[in-house]
């Protein structure tokens, strides 16, 4: 491999200022997938659980815990075969509209590991990737450590100055990513309607990962301020605004946590979801809707923390209770996903990115200081501005 064009980001420190949105076209080689990753056997979930959780102070009971969810189900994350569909359902969308544009598949936390995905490319000869992270919002968590795994990538492969490695934007907002979830509400309302329920005894409950307060306040960017939730609050808050404008109902709404871990003694975003289930109940909510708005696919936070958990609750509370689809291969976001890639590929003026609220479109290249993690500290990332 030679470095033809010494201009190759990685070959460069990140400049300290830059533009939000990159609107010329840059000749990327492969997409490059990127996941969470997820143990596939039983063998897999201690040592998957000590990659995710290295050095973060999570109990060990919560850590049994969520041992336990995976060898409920066979030890096997449904995240790793739900990203297989979704590489596979990318290729299609991109033959079908005759893009050549291979797409390689990594994850931070387990086999394929994103160094993995990094060596095939450069065995291949690819020097620009354009990433894609399986998540949607501003945080440490859901943005900038796929950044610092990119970074941990080159290092770890000894091509760093080699490859160069942008990613697409955080896409909460894009309509490739909603529209599924306002099918999923329409259905959900229907469903409640149709087993006898009015919209003032329904409650839409949108569900999201929650995060430490501290990660919270810091997401998104330093220069902007979203209150104490931070962006990845703020932009939740403007999806589902946005859905439940779509749904034309009337019934209430509101924002709920899930999968809380860490030590008690540290705040987290709160009301988790059981505890908000059992107030509203005792106000006369009889059905759920629940939404997973902060989850592309049914992975383990979806399949144990709701279709589990809550599901548990709402028959303890003898209420209704529906979740809606996540994104998944939903036609609307795999061809949303290959509109962000091209937005890059063929370099696109602001105002021709859609955007459903108005924090977005968001960055392309992430503002320094953007969604930093105050427990861990500063380490390097790619696909924003130093440092
Ligand atoms: C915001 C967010 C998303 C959504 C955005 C995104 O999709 O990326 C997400 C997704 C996921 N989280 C996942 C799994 C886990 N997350 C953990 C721990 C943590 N998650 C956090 C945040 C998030 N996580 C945080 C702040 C922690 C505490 C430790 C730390 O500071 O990092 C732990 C450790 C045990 C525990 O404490 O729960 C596990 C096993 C899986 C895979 C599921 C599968 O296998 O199907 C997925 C998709
Ligand atoms: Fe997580």
């Amino acid at each position: 491999m030679t470095i033809t064009n010494g201009l190759v980001a990685g070959a460069t420190p990140a400049a300290a200022s830059g533009p939000e949105h990159v609107e010329e076209a840059v000749a990327y080689d492969a997409i490059l997938l990127t996941s969470f990753g997820g143990p596939e056997g039983q063998d897999d979930v201690i040592p998957f659980l000590r990659n995710v959780t290295g050095g973060r102070g999570i109990p060990e009971e919560r850590l049994e815990e969520v041992a336990h969810h995976y060898r409920a189900f066979g030890g096997i994350s449904p995240i790793n075969a739900q990203n297989r569909a979704l590489k596979a359902a990318l290729e299609e969308e991109l033959a079908q509209r005759g893009i050549d544009l291979p797409v390689l598949w990594g994850n931070r936390n387990w086999a394929p590991y994103t160094r993995e995905a990094v060596a095939e490319a450069h065995e291949r000869g690819f020097t620009k990737l354009l990433a894609i992270g399986t998540s949607a919002y501003s945080s440490y968590s859901s943005c900038r450590q796929y950044r610092e795994d990119y970074a941990n990538a080159l290092d770890a492969t000894g091509l760093a100055g080699v490859i160069q490695i942008d990613k697409v934007r955080q896409f909460f907002d894009h309509p490739g990513f909603v529209t599924p979830f306002i099918d999923g509400v329409i259905q959900g309302l229907a469903d409640a309607a149709a087993a006898g329920f009015t919209p003032a005894e329904t409650h839409v409950l949108f569900s999201t990962h929650s995060i430490p307060s501290t990660d919270a306040a810091k997401s998104g960017p330093a220069s902007r301020n979203f209150g104490p939730g931070g962006a990845y609050e703020a932009q939740h808050l403007a999806v589902a605004e946005v859905v439940m404008d779509a749904a034309e109902t009337a019934a209430p709404w509101s924002l709920v946590y899930q999968s809380r871990s860490g030590p008690p003694s540290m705040p987290w975003l709160e009301p988790d979801i059981s505890d908000a289930m059992r107030d509203l109940a005792a106000a006369g909510t009889k059905a759920f809707v629940i939404v997973p708005l902060g989850f592309v696919s049914d992975h383990m936070e979806v399949k144990w923390d709701l279709d589990t958990e809550a599901m548990e609750t709402a028959e303890e509370l003898g209420a209704f209770a529906v979740r809606v689809p996540t994104p998944g291969i939903h036609p609307a976001y795999v061809s949303g996903l290959i509109d962000l890639v091209l937005e890059r590929v063929q370099g696109t003026p602001t105002a021709e990115r859609p955007a459903l609220t108005d924090l977005g479109p968001w960055y392309d290249v992430c503002r320094s200081g953007c969604c930093e993690n105050v427990r861990l500290g500063f380490k390097p990332a790619l696909a924003g501005l130093a440092p």
